[in-house]
């Protein structure tokens, strides 16, 4: 089976990778020029651990970078949409990188072959808005709905180990291709309509805002309160054997505010199709509001902590959590330009691998440190944003310096 897939970001280039290391023939385009030289010479475009060896592996065999749209599909069985849906300011997704890509295929797409979306749409979209702008394209192409569920800095191991595939299929022609392409990867593919597919995927990334928001206001409590260890609360909490050895835990727990380009986006869009339909969204918008006002939270307390406003503060992490150099929607950029905002100017930051990643997306007046320790060394005020393993045990090492654990994953002094 020839597959194609448009959009070579984190989901796209994996979704790519992945089908190519089960054996199929993968062709991916992507608009950034830039971004397919740089994978046709093997070199992969963001830190993610496993995706460097796969593409190693499969460029110029089992994978190919399209020099266009047309190259990518001609010929192809099935073909992925792995496009980018940001927010739009009402909160709902914006589908136009996704509708431009089936414009761009519509002159050279095989009858046969299955327009498959991965990317993250809103219960409703593909039997509403997706198909009926297939067929006034003329097309009568299949179009199913796959939805993914792989985690950054995991995506490698998430995609070629899935929990669970999600199907949402409206003709046999999309279950047949979609069972095909699974059945490599062993795990329980469900079949279900384009809207619950949908759905499902909302659900999963609602509850874990949910969870998350959850935890900062209890937070927030706890220090309103005074004298709770805010932290080992919610760990014996975690021992419930309810919970006890739950991945989940992690999410039940509180933070500095959940961030990234996927959960800040989805909880607004499945707010804003609750919006549409009449419903108000009254647990999705107190999850949203908390989340936002988060940053400004830390921001203060790390001003609360601090002699003057002249003081050196010290901010480890800047990517939106740690294993990856995602910077997109991080809590970091948020607290750091509400401390410069509240006239906190002089602030040394330090990340393990998304340091220049942040320089070029946020052009803040901040000293970019070469490591930890340097951050350590002229700050007697250091905030730890990001839980980098390598910060756990920071505190040990500077005994003098006044840590803000806003991530409340400090060692104990
Ligand atoms: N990043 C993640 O962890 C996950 C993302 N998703 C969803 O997958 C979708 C993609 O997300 P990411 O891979 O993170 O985005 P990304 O921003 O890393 O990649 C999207 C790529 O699509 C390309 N593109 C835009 N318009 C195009 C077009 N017309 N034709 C071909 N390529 C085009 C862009 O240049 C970019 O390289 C989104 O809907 C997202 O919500 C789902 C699960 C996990
Ligand atoms: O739709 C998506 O894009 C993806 O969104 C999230 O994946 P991702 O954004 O890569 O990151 P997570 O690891 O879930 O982190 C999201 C936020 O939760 C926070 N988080 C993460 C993990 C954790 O254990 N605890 C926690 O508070 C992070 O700091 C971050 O702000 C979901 O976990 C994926 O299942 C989903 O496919």
């Amino acid at each position: 089976m020839k597959v194609a897939v448009f959009g070579l970001g984190f989901v796209g280039l994996t979704t790519a990778l992945g089908f190519a290391d089960k054996g199929f023939e993968v062709r991916g385009y992507d608009t950034n020029t830039q971004r397919c030289a740089e994978i046709s010479r093997g070199h992969l475009p963001f830190f993610e651990p496993g995706l460097d060896e796969a593409l190693a592996r499969h460029i110029g065999k089992t994978f190919l970078v399209a020099d266009s749209a047309l190259e990518a599909v001609e010929a192809s069985d099935v073909c992925f949409v792995c496009v980018g849906t940001p927010g739009l300011p009402n909160g709902s997704a914006d589908l136009t990188s996704l509708l431009a890509c089936i414009d761009s295929v519509s002159e050279s797409i095989p009858d046969q072959c299955v327009l498959i979306v991965k990317s993250t749409v809103p219960p409703g979209t593909v039997t509403e808005q997706i198909t009926p702008y297939v067929r006034t394209k003329g097309l009568k192409n299949p179009v199913a709905v796959n939805p993914e569920f792989l985690r950054e800095g995991m995506c490698w191991e998430d995609f070629m180990h899935p929990d669970r595939v999600v199907c949402g299929v409206s003709d046999d022609a999309a279950e047949d291709v979609l069972l095909q392409l699974y059945a490599p990867f062993h795990a329980p593919v469900h079949l279900v309509e384009p809207n619950t597919a949908e759905f499902i995927k909302y659900l999963s990334n609602s509850l874990l805002a949910t969870m998350i928001s959850y935890s900062n206001e209890m937070s927030l409590l706890a220090d309103a309160v005074g004298s709770i260890d805010t932290a080992r609360a919610f760990h014996i909490l975690h021992e419930d054997k309810r919970l006890a050895g739950a991945g989940i835990n992690s999410y039940i727990y509180p933070g500095c505010g959940y961030g990234g380009y996927c959960l800040p986006k989805d909880t607004a869009a499945l707010a804003a199709v609750a919006q549409n339909k009449g419903i108000e969204p009254r647990i999705l918008n107190g999850v949203i509001s908390l989340n936002e006002e988060m940053p400004e939270r830390t921001a203060e307390k790390i001003a609360r902590a601090v002699n003057s406003k002249d003081s050196k503060i010290g901010i480890l992490g800047l990517s939106f959590k740690p294993g990856s150099d995602d910077v997109r929607d991080s809590p970091a950029a948020k607290i750091i330009s509400a401390l410069i905002k509240a006239g906190y100017d002089d602030l040394y930051v330090y990340d393990p691998i998304a340091t220049e990643e942040f320089r070029r997306m946020h052009r803040l007046p901040i000293y970019y440190a070469a490591s930890a320790r340097e951050v350590c060394e002229a700050c007697d005020t250091v905030a730890l944003v990001t839980a980098w393993a390598e910060f756990g045990s920071i505190n040990k090492e500077f005994p003098e310096t006044r840590f803000i654990d806003c991530r409340y994953f400090l060692g104990k002094a």
